[in-house]
């Protein structure tokens, strides 16, 4: 990995965020819950899974029965926001997408 990227300022977090209208600040986190059933909620963790693993950064995920939330933050950063966190979160988006566009029944 290119070294640990640097925490981002405020107001970069705030204009990052705009990009992201699910996506909400918690302290040092960006969090999005996603209404979603059980069982679809760990099919879509699986393909969250596959895709940090490739790029080195992973979510922190809490599956409930009916939702999924999704906390990003950057862990070598000291937990702090950074880059990578609102590259996950865009990648994250896109999956959401593909599976809440499926019938879940
Ligand atoms: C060595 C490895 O790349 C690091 O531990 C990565 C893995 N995934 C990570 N994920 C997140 N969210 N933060 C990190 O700092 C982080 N570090």
């Amino acid at each position: 990995m290119a070294g640990v990227p640097k925490p981002l300022s405020d107001e970069e977090i705030e204009a990052r965020l705009a990009e992201l209208p699910d996506w909400t600040r918690a302290g040092d986190e960006i969090v999005r819950t996603v209404a979603i059933r059980y069982h679809a909620g760990v099919a879509m963790i699986v393909h969250i899974a596959d895709r940090e693993r490739r790029i080195g950064h992973h979510a922190d995920i809490d599956l409930r029965i009916d939702h999924l939330r999704i906390a990003v933050t950057t862990h070598d950063a000291g937990h702090k926001l950074t880059v990578a966190d609102f590259d996950l979160a865009a990648r994250i988006d896109a999956i959401a997408a593909a599976h809440l566009s499926t019938p879940v029944d």
